[in-house]
């Protein structure tokens, strides 16, 4: 139930993506014109094997008639997985039939069928569905079982429904892991709703939520348990998006869990460890050959720059901050191209994203040059590994400078991004398990075309990627735009020099500056200069934030910020008035009320 599409269809995503094995839902199979036999043999050939069969719902403490029926039911189902030749049965704890809250009569309907299942060589995994009748706990479940006390009968643990309970996972322990038949893992975003509802719509793979699902695994595994990890996702968005990209995004997160797993267990055993990119390296943009990047980099004080020995490709380089400008690449649609992040080991970076199914994609290389690999990001951008600028194979090197100018930015400050809704969860567990980023923070951003859901990730080394959601309305309708920051000690100085050679920046509203000196009682000249160039400020406990934003170019804006003392935000409380200023430009308007 984690992806859309047939059986088929899911079969063949599944094998891709690179599993082990499936568990086999039951709407599944009952809607499949595939038969039973059909279904192991395909699954076979795919070199799949069906680990489990479910769900068996609403078995136990029922009255005699319902169990009658319950125990025909189940006889058929085992004959099924006979045909099948699953070995494993999901019994949901029961959320209807109930008749009664006792023990008693559980253990004992349990019994009878552990007793049908080994008859057939077949087990049951008892799973506490959180919202089950009188059974929701997993530590009821594993009581009932240890009072059965039968070889044909365990518990199954799902994360969901121990961590949506708030229960300490810690319970696991008291759990024997041969005991444990199964274990199915899925995350999800903290929210206020009721768990089956925040269960059935809203579980993302491990990574992708707010829980710490290593170290859930890294239980499960203490306590002896060796059977499947297995993803259990049901969620809206992966239900009608692509099955291949989607496995390939829960392989991603399995893989990227079982190795944070087995290194809080002290084991190498596991994937290799992230290579924290360090540093923003580069950004590649292609715009239209219009030359008004050119002039606005110019004007920015890019003045040290010059040409590839052998590519079309211009280096723009100030402080820390390295442009690249692709001019054989230009397209209509001109947004960041490729973010360089400089890694400790670009072998490593490399070896590690493949492990956690990227490709890497054919770049064009010579003899003598740096060795940078690439692989593309869930929105497109190609995200390379660089080695770091200090370690004698800085690939700058193989640009002939013919500017040697005053550096006027010390480094990039953040990058922002846009990123289609289908693949915010994905892009958030790309950034954390490729690079080692880690979220910052999630808010949504109020606009002319609706809320933008802007999700910010961070690096050790202090690199700053954000990604901005575009509201469903607004797909296709222009005014957005990605955005380099690039941190400067002096904003007022540089807005003087645009304003100087005419580079348009961002119109913003008097109405802004009003609120502004509303907010912050500014001193009248200072509030003064930042109207006359369109200068945003914010301000915390911990300093001060100016930016200042240049007018789409292509579909890029340059932003330039000044951090005082140790602001660390991005200026949220501005980003309505970006994004009002951009759909005003994108529809040809002028900023005046005139
Ligand atoms: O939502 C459910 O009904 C359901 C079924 C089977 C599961 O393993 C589960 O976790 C939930
Ligand atoms: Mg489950």
């Amino acid at each position: 139930m984690c992806l859309s599409g047939t059986l088929e269809e899911k079969l063949a995503a599944i094998a891709a993506a690179g599993f082990d094995g499936f568990e086999l839902f039951e709407p599944d199979l009952v809607t499949s014109w595939l038969s039973p036999a059909d279904v192991r043999s395909r699954a076979a050939d795919l070199g799949l094997s069906i680990e489990l069969y479910q769900p068996f719902r609403d078995f136990e403490q029922v009255d005699d008639d319902q169990l009658r029926a319950n125990v025909h039911r189940l006889r058929r189902k085992l004959d099924l997985m006979a045909e099948l030749g699953v070995s494993t049965l999901l019994m949901c704890s029961n959320v209807d039939t109930a008749v009664d809250d006792s023990d008693a009569r559980a253990v004992d309907q349990l019994g009878i069928a552990a007793r049908e299942a080994a008859d057939r060589g077949i087990s049951i995994a008892y799973e506490a569905l959180a919202w089950g009748r009188s059974v929701s706990t997993v530590d009821h479940a594993w009581a009932l079982v240890r009072q059965v006390d039968h070889p044909a009968l365990g518990v199954c643990v799902d994360s969901f429904h121990i961590l949506s309970r708030g229960t300490d996972p810690a319970v696991l322990d008291d759990i024997p892991g041969e005991k444990i038949l199964f274990c199915q893992l899925a995350d999800a975003p903290r929210l206020q709703l009721d768990v089956l509802n925040w269960s059935r719509h809203h579980r993302v793979f491990p990574g992708e939520g707010d829980w710490d699902l290593a170290d859930f695994v890294a239980r499960v595994i203490a306590i002896g348990y060796r059977g499947p990890l297995s993803l259990e996702v049901f969620n809206d968005t992966f239900r009608q998006t692509s099955p291949e990209r989607t496995a390939m995004d829960a392989y991603r997160s399995l893989v990227a869990t079982e190795g944070a797993a087995f290194e809080r267990l002290g084991s190498t055993s596991g994937e290799l460890p992230p290579d924290r990119a360090q540093r923003m390296g580069f950004i590649e943009l292609a715009p239209d050959s219009d030359g008004r990047l050119k002039a606005a980099l110019d004007a920015l004080g890019f003045e040290r720059h010059g040409a590839h020995r052998r590519k079309a490709v211009d280096l723009y380089e100030s402080g820390n901050a390295r442009l690249i400008v692709n001019r054989a690449e230009a397209g209509p649609r001109a947004r960041i191209r490729a973010l360089g992040f400089e890694v400790e080991d670009v072998a490593a970076a490399t070896d590690r994203a493949l492990a956690l199914g990227c490709e890497v994609l054919p770049r064009d290389h010579a003899d003598g040059e740096a060795i940078l690999n690439a692989v593309s990001a869930p929105n497109g951008a190609e995200i390379y590994f660089a080695p770091r600028a200090e370690s004698g194979f800085d690939w700058a090197a193989e640009f002939t400078l013919t500017n040697d100018g005053p550096q006027v930015f010390h480094e990039v400050d953040h990058v922002v991004m846009e990123q289609s809704w289908q693949r915010i969860d994905e892009a958030k567990l790309f950034y954390e398990s490729i690079l080692g980023l880690s979220v910052q923070a999630s808010s949504d951003v109020p606009g002319p075309d609706g809320l933008v859901r802007s999700l910010a990730l961070k690096g050790p080394g202090g690199i700053r990627v954000a990604l901005n959601v575009r509201p469903l309305e607004a797909a296709g309708r222009p005014g957005f735009a990605d955005h380099i920051a690039l941190g400067t000690d002096d904003v007022l100085r540089l807005a003087e020099r645009l304003a100087d050679s005419g580079v348009a920046t961002l119109p913003v509203p008097d109405n802004y500056y009003a609120d502004l000196d509303a907010r912050f009682r500014l001193e009248p000249e200072r509030l003064e200069r930042f109207r006359r160039f369109g200068i945003l400020y914010d301000r915390d406990d911990s300093g001060e934030f100016l930016q200042l934003f240049t007018a789409p170019i292509d579909d890029v804006v340059i932003e330039i910020v000044q951090r005082d003392r140790d602001y660390l935000g991005y200026g949220a409380a501005n980003a309505p008035i970006r994004l009002a200023a951009q759909r005003l430009l994108a529809s040809g308007g002028v900023a005046s009320a005139a």
